[in-house]
């Protein structure tokens, strides 16, 4: 599905990303966790093809990167980024923000098909937002404009779900019914790449995890040879304990000495 290699990406003389690899196979859902700073949503913005690397190689369903037009491949991506929200016109019904996602462009200005129409009240049904589909977008709750965000997504049937941080700024109950929501599709043959801050996010769905810290990743693998002590302390600079419950894993952090 996603195959990096040795990416670099540098800025100025600063070097964002150092020598990432890493390989996203069919059925695999992934986390990508680190430090602010560290160089997770420049990760993202590679393999939707918004930023180019310094060097190395990107694969994304079977396509190398620079040999073919990305616009194409972005078709099959879904990727749901906190700049993508705020694209969006608050006075437009739910139903019309989540039908544009079949065309891939922002907002309609002509009829809307009836095919398409119905198709949104289908996605819409499949996060749970039915009820609120002839509203307009300004009125939903962070947590259903995510949902529908999510919805708009499906409306172009992506083989791959990018999605950085779309649980920032949820309380917890919104939170829940959104990873539920991810839950559902998560068995209907779409692979994803879910970029966090908060590790209870990591619900049984995700198979594996990359842990990235200044640039590089030190880890990555199925998500409880990832998810250790060890490696999250290094990634964190914290003392961290990890607990998992129903498999899911629930972080302790212990005494912080800030001296
Ligand atoms: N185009 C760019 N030009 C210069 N600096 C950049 C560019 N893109 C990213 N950076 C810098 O690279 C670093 C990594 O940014 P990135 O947004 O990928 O981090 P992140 O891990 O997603 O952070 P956060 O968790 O805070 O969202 C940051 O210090 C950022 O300022």
């Amino acid at each position: 599905m996603i195959h990096l290699q040795n990416l670099t990406f540098r800025r100025g003389d600063r070097d964002i990303l150092r020598g990432v690899d890493l390989e996203v196979k069919p059925g695999e859902q992934w986390t990508l966790l680190g430090r602010n700073g560290c160089g997770k949503s420049t990760v993202l913005e590679l393999i939707t093809g918004y930023q180019f690397p310094t060097s190395g190689k990107i694969d994304v369903l079977g396509n190398r990167y620079g040999t073919v037009d990305v616009r194409e491949v972005r078709k099959e991506i879904g990727y749901i980024s906190p700049a993508l929200i705020e694209k969006m016109t608050l006075s437009d019904p739910v139903w019309e923000i989540v039908a544009s996602g079949a065309f891939a462009f922002l907002r309609f200005y002509e009829e809307i098909e009836d095919e398409v129409r119905e198709r949104a009240y289908a996605e819409l049904e499949r996060v749970g937002l039915r009820s609120l589909a002839d509203q307009p977008f300004g009125t939903l709750s962070q947590g259903e404009r995510k949902k529908a965000l999510l919805a708009r997504t499906l409306m172009a049937s992506p083989r791959l779900l990018i999605l950085d941080e779309p649980c920032a700024g949820l309380d917890l109950y919104e939170r829940e019914k959104f990873l539920q929501a991810l839950s559902v599709l998560s068995s209907q043959n779409m692979s994803m790449l879910y970029v966090t801050h908060h590790i209870e996010e990591i619900i049984p769905i995700f198979t594996h995890v990359a842990l990235m810290t200044q640039g590089k990743l030190i880890a990555s693998g199925l998500k409880r040879e990832v998810l250790t002590p060890e490696l999250l302390r290094e990634a964190y600079d914290l003392p961290i304990e990890i607990r998992w419950t129903d498999d899911r894993p629930w972080i302790e952090v212990g005494k912080v000495d800030l001296s």
